[in-house]
């Protein structure tokens, strides 16, 4: 198949790019490098340079490209900075995908695949959490994402668009290879701030609660491999052409999770075979938001796509994001 992906130069975009290569799949990418890399991808994938708030360009790019699929990556992703700043965030993410869809239908009417993100939920006493959960978010970036999921049911509803929503848990390592990986301009997440540590970036790793009802008093959270994620936009992408999805929503997780102190334990592990000493530790407040336990009940993507996560031991995903950051430790800003 030909696809578009959209947000393809950003850091889940690009391991996905690699793996619909892999799959066989030909490839154009539509980002405005906002936070995306064009070095993260492969030196054959076309590169359109351009902005979802260019409705004309995004017709431009589907009618010269002529895409059999869509798969929808781009958006602004930070919880804080989209409380500040809840116009850039709706605009952006919101009306950025109102024009792809609007773009899709008047053009070509291809299946989109969507990332969403756990978000959607909230706070939920669901453990695990199935896909039929009440939808609470709590932040305008979460607020974004469930109005693009009903809008993309809209337009499925109005004009026959087929699509996957895939909402993804938390999202962490690299390729193995260590050649792409997360470089996010703002650091935020657990795993990729552990090895920052681990590289004398930061001073400490702060753990944000000690105080949780769970086992270790810390954090449980449902980490995926970036590359199994990858796999299950092949699978989607591949769903939808073959007619066996018109319209479907997925959690993407290992359906369990791990502790802060899990993860930071895992770290130190990894690291200590290249002779690096463990993490310095500190347990701080709780953040704000922060609910106890996000574990997906990830049958529905098993049972429906056949989706198989290859990356279930945590040490194994830790080790791929450290070998990214420890052969980039500044991105792709080197
Ligand atoms: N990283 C996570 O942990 C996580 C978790 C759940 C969901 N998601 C979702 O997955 C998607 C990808 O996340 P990521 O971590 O790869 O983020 P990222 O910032 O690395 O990638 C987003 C890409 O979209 C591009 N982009 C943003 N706005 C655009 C616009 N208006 N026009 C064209 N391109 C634009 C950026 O330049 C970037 O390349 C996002 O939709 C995010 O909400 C991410
Ligand atoms: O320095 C740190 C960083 C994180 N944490 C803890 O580690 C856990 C994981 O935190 P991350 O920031 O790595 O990830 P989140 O669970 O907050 O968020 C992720 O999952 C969300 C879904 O709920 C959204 O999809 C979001 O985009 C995605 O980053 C949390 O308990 C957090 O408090 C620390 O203790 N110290």
């Amino acid at each position: 198949m030909k696809l578009m992906v959209v947000g393809g130069a950003g850091y889940i975009g690009s391991h996905t790019v690699r793996q619909l290569r892999r799959a066989g799949h030909e490839v154009v990418v539509f980002d405005n490098l906002s936070s995306g890399h064009a070095e993260a991808l492969p030196p054959e994938v076309p590169l359109v340079r351009a902005d979802l708030l260019d409705l004309a360009a995004v017709k431009a790019a589907l009618e010269t490209y002529q895409p059999d699929a869509v798969i929808h990556f781009a958006a602004l992703i930070e919880v804080g900075e989209s409380m500040r700043a809840p116009g850039r965030y709706y605009r952006n993410n919101v009306v950025g995908s109102l024009n792809l869809l609007q773009a899709i239908v008047e053009t070509r009417k291809v299946p989109l695949v969507f990332s969403s993100t756990a978000a959607v939920y909230g706070t939920t006493d669901a453990v695990p959490i199935p896909e039929d959960a009440p939808l609470h978010p709590e932040s305008v970036y979460g607020e974004t994402k469930l109005m693009t999921e009903r809008m993309i049911h809209a337009f499925h509803v109005a004009h026959g668009l087929p699509y996957v929503i895939l909402r993804y848990f938390n999202v962490c390592g690299a390729a193995p290879d260590g050649s792409i990986g997360e470089a996010h301009p703002h650091k935020t997440h657990l795993i990729e701030l552990a090895c920052l540590t681990a590289l004398g970036q930061r001073d400490k790793m702060m753990i944000f609660g000690d105080d949780y009802p769970t086992p270790d008093g810390t954090c449980i959270r449902d980490y995926i491999h970036v590359l199994d994620l990858a796999d299950a936009h092949v699978l989607a992408v591949e769903a939808l052409a073959q007619g066996q999805r018109d319209a479907a929503t997925y959690n993407v997780g290992l359906g369990h999770g791990f502790s802060v102190l899990q993860v930071l334990d895992a770290v130190d592990a990894v690291i200590a075979q290249d002779g690096f000493p463990p993490l310095k530790r500190e347990i701080a407040p709780r953040r704000p938001g922060d609910p106890p336990r996000l574990v997906a009940d990830a049958h529905r993507i098993v049972d429906d796509l056949g989706f198989d996560p290859q990356f279930t031991e945590l040490k194994e995903i830790v080790r791929t994001a450290w070998g990214w950051h420890r052969r980039h430790p500044y991105g792709f800003e080197e």
